[in-house]
């Protein structure tokens, strides 16, 4: 059963911003711990599982001490983060689409007691069957049961509650940028990030059969599908418009379901197969190299090891004035040799702007951050330990988000997509 949240549009781009708030008072920096006997990053570099679990309590406990409860929002954020979308039921369909057999997304609704299940590892994702989300819960989780949900906030829920065992999410793409709705969910959130996976994404147009180019007048999918393929779109000649949904495949069972003869959706070749869509144009990314990158989420952290190559995943904000803070946390990568991969600033949302008195010149206002870096070492590194002691001196808040093998696999653009994970409905648990 599929109950959803609320009666959701069809198709929106409007944001509501999420308001979470989270904020650490100034005073508590320092990072010698009388209560569990010495510094907060010992020096040793085998860390047991215990001391690595206390590690992330103690900064997870810091946010928490001071972060406000926060239930209201469960709706959608800027252009690039999840919609509140339905996926489409119980309107037409075509008669070779087995669009019935195919799981439905969880919503908020159906997050009560786990149900039964096998020794098959339970992978939420955000989106219907078919979207690239399904394909990177494959290629994190070989021979797992994807689990759809139908917004991120459900696919963290899913995990809390024991009803999947990992959720994995988009976080980044290399041509349409971040997926800022999830930085905002690690943050609200108590996850932890256990590894990584890069997906090639291989955008296709789809539409009914019979549907030519020039019978469309908007094409539908994901905001970031959308970005990705923009100048091809223009270079095709469609004068179309962009409707922004919820996940690539469900604006592809979207136009299945309904017979939409003047819309295509943006979606994968498997989306097409599934709801038995042709394709029009393949390949229509902006870019061939085109490629998301996916974090997989687990209640307990994984043991960070120094035997391959790790990446550290954190966030941080600081409350004093000036514009030395951030020079200095990315000294205190820097004097340690240690590389950084990305770094996102988010709004912060307990303080998004500080006034800055100034008699001569008026009252500025400065937008306050929390900053989410990714770098290129493992917490069990003394350097990576030292770094973020040092961090921790001058900044308010400060939480690892996990420290979690990176994800080394060659790519090529023109590889193959991984099979797709089992689905609840098409593969019973073992
Ligand atoms: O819509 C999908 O198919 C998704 O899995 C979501 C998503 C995203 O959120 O960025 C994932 C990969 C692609 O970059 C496009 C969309």
């Amino acid at each position: 059963m599929a109950v959803r949240l609320s009666p959701p549009p069809k198709h929106t781009l409007l944001a509501k911003p999420a308001p979470f708030l989270i904020h650490r008072p100034s005073t508590v920096r320092s990072i010698h711990r009388p209560d569990i006997g010495g510094p907060l990053f010992p020096g040793s570099v085998g860390v047991s599982r215990a001391d690595w679990l206390s590690t992330c309590a103690i900064l997870s406990s810091k946010a928490a001490a001071s972060q406000q409860p926060d239930n209201a929002d469960h709706s959608s954020g800027s252009a690039d983060e999840t919609h509140h979308l339905t996926t489409v039921n119980g309107h037409k369909s075509l008669d070779l689409v087995p669009i019935a057999n195919l799981p439905k997304p969880l919503t908020i609704t159906d997050l009560s007691p786990a149900p039964m299940h096998g020794n098959q590892l339970r992978v939420a994702y955000q989106g219907v069957p078919g979207a690239y989300s399904e394909a990177a819960a494959g290629k994190a989780y070989p021979n797992c049961e994807a689990i759809p949900c139908d917004q991120f906030e459900v696919a963290f829920q899913a995990v809390e509650l024991w009803i999947a065992d990992r959720a994995v999410l988009p976080v980044e793409n290399s041509l349409g940028g971040s997926i800022h709705r999830n930085y905002d969910l690690l943050l609200r959130h108590r996850l932890h990030i256990v590894g990584e996976v890069q997906l090639p994404v291989h955008h296709c147009l789809l539409a009914l059969p019979g549907v030519r180019k020039e019978y469309l007048t908007r094409v539908i999918s994901h905001p970031q599908a959308l970005a990705q393929c923009e100048l091809t779109l223009t270079s095709l000649g469609l004068n179309v418009a962009r409707e922004a949904f919820d996940d690539t495949a469900g604006a592809a069972e979207y136009v299945a379901t309904n017979g939409l003869r003047d819309t295509a959706a943006i979606a994968s070749a498997r989306a097409a197969e599934l709801y038995g869509l042709q394709i029009l144009a393949d390949g229509i990314q902006d870019d061939s190299g085109n490629v998301t990158r996916f974090v997989m989420l687990a209640r307990e952290p994984i043991i960070p090891r120094t035997d391959r190559p790790f990446k550290t995943s954190i966030v941080f904000a600081h409350d004093r004035e000036g514009t030395s803070v951030l020079f200095k946390v990315l000294s205190a990568f820097a004097f340690r040799n240690i590389s950084l991969t990305k770094i996102e600033s988010r709004p912060h949302r307990h303080r998004p702007i500080r006034l800055v008195d100034d008699a001569n010149v008026g009252t500025a206002k400065h937008f306050e951050y929390m900053f989410y870096v990714d770098f290129e070492a493992s917490m069990a590194e003394v350097r990576a330990q030292n770094a973020l002691a040092e961090i921790q001196e001058f900044t308010s808040f400060l939480r690892v988000l996990g420290s979690y093998p990176m994800d080394m696999t060659p790519w090529m653009a023109a590889s193959p997509p991984p099979p797709p994970p089992s689905s609840p409905s098409s593969s019973p648990s073992s």
